[in-house]
This record gives C-alpha cells, sequence and structure tokens, in this order.
C-alpha cells in the first residue's frame, strides 16, 4: 500500500475505480489456498518454478514481458476459482481493499467464458460476485456494477453465447450488469470481429466499452469507438498518436480507464512518467486511474494514483478534474452520481490551496 505521507491527500480523494479485473485481483496466497481446498493441480513446479512458492510467483509477476506472458498466468491462477463462495471470497477481499484506498464506486470486470469453458457455471460466478457486491455496499457504503467482458482470443460466436445467456436470465434488465466490454490478447484480434453481439447491446440501450490502445495502435480505438459503438475506451495510451482522435474523445467526454502500474508491469511504456497523463489533461481527455489486475501488478488503486502524482506532480486542479471526471463517466444513476460528486466537493474544500 502507498504510504508516503504527503499523498494523504490522494488516499483521502473519492475514487471510482472502472478498470478492475476481478480474476485480477487473487493474491497469490488465495490462489495457493483455494488450490489447496479445491484441490486443483497447478502447473508442477519441475516444470515451472513460479508455483513452487507464494514468493516465486509474487517473483515471478514482476517480470512480465507482455500482455500475452501476462495472460498465461492469470488464466492459470483464476482456476483454482470453484464455488460462488470462492467469487465471493474474492470480490470481497478487493472491496475491503478498495475501500481502504479511499474507493466509493466500483465497475468490475470479469471474464465468464474463463470460467464457464472449464466448466464452472455462469451462475455461480454471479451469484458469489453478487454476494460480495451486497455485502460491500452494507459494510462499507461501496456501491458497484458488473462488466461481462468477452475473450477475444476466443470467437464471436463464443462470444455471442456469453451475451445471450446474460440476456436469457435478465441480467442486463434487471441491473445485475452494466454493460459488456472486450479484453485478453488485443494484437490480432481487432474489435470489429464483435461488431455483432456489440450491435446487438447497442440496439438494447446496454452500456459498451473495450480494451484498446494497450498494445495494439491506435486504429483499435477508432475501431472500438467507430465499429463497435463503445462508449468508453480501457487503457487507449495509444491515443496520443492520432491527435485528431484524441481531440474528438475530449471533446465527446469518452471516458478513458487508464491503469499506469499494468502498462509499466505489461511494459507498454518503461516508465509511468512517459504515459500521456500531461497531455490528456490538457487537451481536457477525461479519464480515470485505475489498477487493472492488481494482485499481478504490484499495486492497488492508489499505488496507481500515487505513481502518477510521483511522476507528474499534480496539482490541485488536476486532481479534482480527474476526480469529477470520473464520477461523471460512471455508469451509476444520477442521485449517486450527485452524492459521489458532493463527497468530491467535500474533499476540495479540506484541500484547497493545500498543494
Ligand atoms: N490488461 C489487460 N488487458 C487485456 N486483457 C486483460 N485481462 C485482464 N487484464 C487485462
Ligand atoms: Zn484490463
Amino acid at each position: 500500500m502507498c504510504n508516503s505521507k504527503h499523498h494523504q491527500f490522494l488516499q483521502e480523494l473519492p475514487k471510482c475505480e472502472h478498470h478492475l479485473h476481478i480474476e485480477g485481483s487473487l493474491s497469490p496466497s488465495l490462489l495457493f489456498r483455494l488450490a489447496k481446498v479445491n484441490n486443483i493441480a497447478l502447473p508442477d513446479s519441475s516444470i515451472d518454478s513460479s508455483f513452487a512458492s507464494i514468493e516465486a510467483l509474487e517473483a515471478r509477476y514482476e517480470r512480465f514481458t507482455s500482455l500475452n506472458d501476462f495472460l498465461h498466468y492469470y488464466f492459470i491462477g483464476m482456476s483454482v476459482l470453484i464455488n460462488a463462495s470462492d467469487f465471493e471470497s474474492l470480490a470481497y477481499e478487493y472491496f475491503t481493499r478498495a475501500h481502504k484506498d479511499g474507493v466509493h464506486h466500483a465497475e468490475i470486470f470479469f471474464d465468464p467464458q474463463a470460467h464457464t469453458e472449464r466448466g464452472i457455471e455462469y451462475k455461480t460466478v454471479v451469484t458469489g460476485l453478487v454476494a460480495a457486491q451486497v455485502r460491500a455496499e452494507r459494510d462499507f457504503g461501496l456501491t458497484s456494477k458488473l462488466i461481462l467482458c468477452f475473450l477475444r482470443h476466443l470467437s464471436a460466436g463464443d462470444a455471442d453465447v456469453s451475451y445471450e445467456k446474460a440476456v436469457a436470465l435478465g441480467h442486463f434488465s434487471d441491473g445485475t450488469l452494466a454493460g459488456i466490454g472486450m479484453d485478453s490478447s488485443e494484437v490480432g484480434f481487432p474489435p470489429e470481429i464483435f461488431r455483432e453481439v456489440y450491435d446487438k447491446a447497442y440496439a438494447a440501450g446496454i452500456r459498451r466499452t473495450a480494451h484498446a490502445g494497450e498494445e495494439g495502435d491506435s486504429t483499435y480505438i477508432s475501431r472500438a469507438l467507430d465499429i463497435c459503438r463503445t462508449e468508453r475506451i480501457d487503457h487507449g495510451i495509444r491515443l496520443v498518436d492520432d491527435e485528431a482522435l484524441l481531440k474528438r474523445v475530449a471533446k465527446n467526454k469518452t471516458l478513458v480507464t487508464m491503469c499506469p502500474l499494468s502498462n509499466v508491469r505489461l511494459r507498454c511504456v518503461t516508465k509511468v512518467a512517459e504515459l500521456p497523463i500531461r497531455k490528456f489533461l490538457d487537451e481536457g481527455v477525461r479519464f480515470s486511474i485505475n489498477s487493472d489486475d492488481p494482485a499481478y501488478f504490484g499495486g492497488y488503486i492508489l499505488d496507481n494514483y500515487c505513481a502518477v502524482q510521483d511522476a507528474f506532480s499534480l496539482s490541485f486542479k488536476d486532481w479534482k478534474f480527474i476526480a469529477e471526471g470520473a464520477v461523471e463517466g460512471s455508469w451509476c444513476d444520477d442521485g449517486r452520481k450527485e452524492a459521489l460528486l458532493q463527497k468530491v466537493q467535500e474533499w476540495a474544500g479540506r484541500y484547497e490551496g493545500k498543494f
């Protein structure tokens, strides 16, 4: 956790998290514990010594070479999640930590296909996650939403099956799910592969986002916006390579969900200072700061905020703009947005002129 004294104002800044893969919050210790109780065989340490111990696995996480290198461990890790109670423990652990870091509202990705393809029912996953959401709201006042993601290394037909399953259970209409997203390997799997399912969601008034411009070039962003009609862009760091597109994203107030420590761990940039944060602020691009897969990337949301502050020394005005933009770009109702904006206002009252 970020313990830096001068970042107390960031701990207190009311946060919304929009880019968090719940499976990516599976800590090595919970991973080993669940592997044991659920009797799941992890890779033999004579084949991959990373699984010899918690420490060895943590050390391997510090050496990811790319998105695909990380995804290999991400999919093995989640294989220990079997029962609804496992998903509940995972999500409640995340909410507990997020609350400590000053998160008041979280919109959480999950990857149903990664579970159904190994025999875990969609309903089991959602039951566990919803139970944790209810507890987090009761215990911490932390509101949350679920976003169903499609794995882009699987086919459009597979994505459609996953989407229709959620539709059949009424999960979009009853508010269990806030929208759809697209994740996993980016390069070679452009957004338009999933055009049909995104068209269906658009027609049904379901919210849409997609990972784009993480490892892929800026055309992944424009294709997500133009062809899949996404309302947000996840990562979006390659936006800087297309000035006209960047101006359009700023003008339309499209939320870009940035993940600084993830981008460094996956070698999209060599350091946080390389990210286009100053440029986004100067151009009025609305963005939020998020943890992506905190158990794999060496930091939760506050660590990401602090890393940004260390790299850019942002002003009070910059942070207020970020916090308000994160609220306004959230997929919660207007009443909740009002309450969140009020919290930001209270924070501003405490900190205006102090840094
Ligand atoms: N950073 C990331 N990019 C794409 N897919 C992911 N799934 C989990 N984390 C991801
Ligand atoms: Zn992500």
